[in-house]
């Protein structure tokens, strides 16, 4: 019960709603007890006593009485089901509002699917037993009480008789629930391995058909399909033996019945009114009594839901406003950025950043440049207060990044990511989400100085196309400028692109470049393992397993031994070849001529 009481906030206010709706429930169920009353009245009274002119009066009876019944069965649905919709919506919104707020450290450790089940699953089968099982439960109980009551005010020695075998049904019953729940799991769990290489297939499309692997894909998805028809025809088998066991358990223990009652009947102890009267009450029993393992079922299911959505309610959130948070200052905030000897691990043991030193003022541009995993986005990602810095100092205008509000602190920023994330909409909203209420005019001044306003224009439906599922339709390069257009229409005061323009050919990334030396102020963070993107920086830090191993403007760096030197002569081979040819008066042709413009560090 603890764990439904984690959960209270949401459905609190609903706990009379949810009362009204059990009480109509219980009350179709009293009227339903009604009817053997009636049959017994009528096989005694009505039909024993020749009273044939009560005949009318007893119809128009039944009659408002299944309506009345009818009545309260629609309350029940009705109120019972507003309500569960209710607490879903407060709760999903709840949720909703927490996955937000969650750090990256929690995004790392999570799965995208087992999220989506919280959402989705867990969160219907919590809405499903509020609205129904819930008041079904209840009215399981009422009906064995009241059924058993009324079936001792009729005769209580066949009451007593059933009483005996009633149990056995029961058993049965979660016997049945105990072996078909493993078996319904087994089906849900090869289900979902079934749509889930459905899904990675439609995801992954382009590699399964450049790698020419469709039959491989193919076997896969049978092997999977026929493990699915394996598990439904063994679920089937527990059915088909179960059910008839149960029924004949059923079956039997009325036949014990009928002779007891049959025998009371003969000896006068009992009236066949009340026998039949009786007998429709053991129906009113025995129909609950085969859905006990269910009901016991649907609330170890509802139980283990709601475990995992108050886990995920509860998750601690590792990023929070201090209660004392600054306000960042609409004009104030200046963007002068300082890291000092910060150092970072994420799981405390391997280093990924040693004593980083950096002095951004505003309006600095400043490189980045080191082989895979030497901690250049962790380094940019500790500036958007993705993780907390434990070791060393980092603050913006001289105060430390969580003495600010977070909100408005990265609403002063604009990150594009190595990854570049399109939502399914159009170009148009694409750009504006980095802007509340972005205007016409904004948009395409962003999209121009990331180089995109051109080939948005030149695309059929212009701004107007919608952007497949992550960006598909659009080429990697084309993805990359809506990014940076996103990024530039906020106006940022630091801005921060992580191998940002890693798939924008060299004489576009040039042209944006240049865009960004007119955001006047905007302190740049560039990551890059192309020296084209970096040259222009004030500063580049060439980093080494966490570690600067060298740093300068790029004129001084091409001036030292070192890796960056290093890297220029890797990427620049070609070039510097032919100068050396050129200067020994070897070959010179167009081609030559050509591949300098590409190359050549402007
Ligand atoms: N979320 C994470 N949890 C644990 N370790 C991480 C996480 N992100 C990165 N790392 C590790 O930290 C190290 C630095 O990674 P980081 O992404 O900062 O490198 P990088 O220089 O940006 O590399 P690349 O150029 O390939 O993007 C790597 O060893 C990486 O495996």
């Amino acid at each position: 019960m603890e764990i439904f009481k984690a959960l209270n906030e949401y459905y609190r206010d609903e706990r009379k709603t949810i009362a009204l709706a059990v009480l109509c429930l219980t009350l179709n169920t009293a009227l339903g007890l009604v009817y053997p009353q009636l049959l017994r009245y009528l096989i005694d009274v009505v039909i024993g006593e020749n009273r044939y002119g009560q005949v009318p009066f007893l119809a128009l009876f039944v009659i408002v009485l299944i309506s009345v019944k009818a009545l309260f069965g629609f309350l029940y649905g009705h109120i019972g089901g507003r309500a569960g919709n209710r607490v879903a919506l407060r709760l999903r919104n709840a949720l909703y509002r927490k996955l937000q707020n969650l750090s990256f450290t929690f995004y790392d450790r999570s799965k995208t699917g087992d999220l989506m089940s919280k959402l989705t699953a867990d969160l219907e089968q919590f809405r499903h037993f509020v609205a129904w099982e819930f008041g079904h439960f209840i009215n399981f109980c009422s009906c064995i009480i009241l059924g058993s009551l009324f079936m001792i005010t009729i005769n209580w020695q066949l009451t007593l008789i059933a009483m005996v075998t009633m149990p056995v049904i029961g058993f049965m019953a979660v016997r049945f629930q105990d072996r078909i729940h493993p078996a319904f799991r087994s089906i849900r769990e090869a289900l979902s391995r079934m749509t889930s290489a459905a899904q990675e297939n439609i995801s992954g499309v382009r590699t399964v058909k450049s790698f020419g692997r469709e039959s491989f894909e193919v076997e896969k998805f049978s092997e999977r399909n026929r493990l699915y028809q394996d598990k439904n025809i063994e679920t089937a088998y527990i059915w088909s033996r179960y059910f008839p066991a149960m029924e004949m358990t059923a079956n039997l223990s009325l036949v014990i019945l009928m002779g007891a009652g049959g025998y009371l009947a003969l000896h006068k102890m009992l009236t066949i009114g009340e026998l039949v009267a009786f007998f429709g009450m053991i129906g009113f029993i025995i129909g609950p009594l085969w859905s006990l393992g269910y009901h016991i079922n649907v609330y170890t299911q509802t139980k283990a839901a709601a475990e995992r959505l108050v886990d995920l309610l509860q998750q601690y959130e590792h990023i929070r406003n201090k209660p004392d948070a600054l306000a960042v200052p609409e004009d104030g905030f200046r963007g002068h950025v300082r890291f000092e000897e910060v150092s970072f691990s994420y799981d405390g043991v391997h280093q990924v950043l040693n004593g980083l030193n950096l002095d951004a003022p505003p309006g600095h541009i400043v490189g980045m440049l080191g082989g895979t995993g030497s901690g250049k986005t962790t380094a940019v990602l500790l500036l958007i207060r993705a993780y907390s810095v434990k070791t060393g100092l980092l603050t913006i205008d001289g105060k430390k990044l969580e003495d600010y509000r977070l909100e408005q602190l990265r609403e002063r920023m604009a990150v594009v990511f190595q990854e570049t994330f399109l939502f399914s909409a159009t170009i148009w909203d694409n750009i504006a989400y980095g802007l509340n209420e972005a205007t016409m005019e904004q948009i395409i001044a962003a999209a121009k100085l990331a180089q995109a306003h051109d080939f948005i224009t030149e695309l059929p439906a212009g701004y107007d196309t919608v952007v497949g599922e992550r960006g598909l339709g659009l080429s990697g390069g084309q993805k990359q400028r809506i990014a940076i257009a996103r990024a530039l229409i906020r106006k940022p005061r630091i801005l921060i692109l992580d191998d940002a323009t890693s798939a924008v050919d060299m004489e576009t990334e040039h042209e944006i470049q240049m865009g960004l030396r007119t955001l006047r102020g905007t302190t740049v963070f560039i990551i890059a393992h192309r020296i084209s993107s970096l040259q222009h920086a004030d500063e580049i830090l060439v980093l080494e397993e966490g570690t600067t191993v060298q740093r300068g403007t790029h004129a001084e760096l091409l001036g030292k031994p070192g890796p960056y030197r290093e890297t220029y002569r890797i990427q620049y081979a070609d070039y510097l070849d032919d100068q050396q040819a050129e200067a020994k008066g070897g070959l010179y042709d167009e081609s030559t001529e050509a591949r300098r413009d590409q190359a050549s560090p402007a």
